[in-house]
């Protein structure tokens, strides 16, 4: 059961934001388990109680306080109008809400779909962005399969997410103009209640964002070279410098992007560095 002195973190209680959601909250430490298909979880050793919503549900109920705070796509918060706090971007979920038309349809801006019928689950966003560009279209709202609609013959045109294209491309549809880039967010309400355990809540979802974008890696370098060594490694803060038996040599330890540790492990190879390995890191707190 629910509980007045427990914070209430929404999250989908299916579609693919559903497992992404207990994914992060897991790897943060939280112990809960859904009674099967139940609306409520409470979270072991911490005042948390989960409830299981509709992912497009979740901004509304968070604005209205239903809820303290939620976990759901920026795209949603932003067609619910909801007035609440984004509070942390995951850096996963990410996608792109686009007008598209047919592949062969010879347009090249929005703008010119002014007096055209559109399709889409964004029709507030849509209108909206029509409305700054001083066109407005006749939209056909929908709750999902939007890209069968020209085919349909209920629209000329459609605004819809896009993550890797391949549903545009099976459907002979090409993008015409972007609207904007979203990714799964934390909200809150914009009063807070219980705003230690938020906060504590935060900090957890943190320590798993930065740990799963970077990775820490260990070197030895000869100390003359450690400048050098520092501006190809600069690390989150500044690095960790070690003595060796050598007093020649010393060991560094730093904090590096993922994405770039390959790159810094050739370019430290290349000034004289030996021994340097990458770690995974599970969770941190910076
Ligand atoms: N390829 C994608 N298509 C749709 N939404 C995506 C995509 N990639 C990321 N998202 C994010 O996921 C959200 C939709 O999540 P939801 O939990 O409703 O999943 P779903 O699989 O679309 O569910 P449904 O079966 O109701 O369509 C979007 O609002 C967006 O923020
Ligand atoms: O660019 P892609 O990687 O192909 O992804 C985009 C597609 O995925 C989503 O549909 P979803 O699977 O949620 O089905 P729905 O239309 O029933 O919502 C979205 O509405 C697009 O149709
Ligand atoms: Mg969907």
């Amino acid at each position: 059961m629910i509980s007045d002195s427990h914070l209430r973190l929404g999250i989908p209680s299916k579609g693919r934001l559903s497992d992404l959601a207990t994914d992060l909250l897991t790897q943060a430490g939280l112990r809960f388990r859904r009674q099967n298909r139940g609306l409520f979880a409470r979270v072991s050793g911490m005042n948390v109680d989960l409830v299981y919503l509709r992912t497009d549900d979740i901004p509304t109920l968070c604005a209205e306080g239903a809820i303290d705070m939620g976990i759901t796509g920026s795209d949603l918060v932003e067609e619910a109008g909801a007035n609440v706090q984004e509070r942390m971007k995951f850096g996963v979920g990410r996608c792109r809400l686009a007008f598209c038309t047919p592949d062969d349809a010879p347009i090249t801006s929005a703008e010119q779909l002014d007096g055209k019928r559109i399709a889409t689950s964004f029709p507030n966003v849509t209108r909206e962005y029509l409305a700054q560009r001083g066109a407005t279209a006749h939209l056909v709202a929908l709750a999902g399969s939007v890209e069968a609609m020209i085919q349909l013959g209920v629209a000329d045109a459609i605004v819809d997410l896009v993550e890797t294209g391949s549903t545009l491309a099976a459907n002979r549809l090409r993008i015409l103009e972007e609207i904007g880039h979203y990714e799964t967010v934390l909200i809150q309400n914009s009063k807070p209640r219980h705003a230690e355990i938020a906060d504590r809540l935060v900090q957890r979802l943190e320590g798993v964002v930065i740990a799963r974008d970077y990775s820490l890696v260990e070197y030895n370098i000869p100390r003359a070279k450690l400048p050098e060594a520092e501006k190809i490694t600069p690390g989150f803060n500044s690095p960790t410098i070690n003595s060796l038996e050598n007093a020649e040599w010393c060991s560094v330890q730093v904090m590096i992007r993922r994405a770039d540790v390959v790159d810094a492990m050739d370019q430290l190879k290349a000034i004289g560095a030996s021994a340097v390995f990458e770690m995974t890191l599970n969770n941190c707190r910076l």
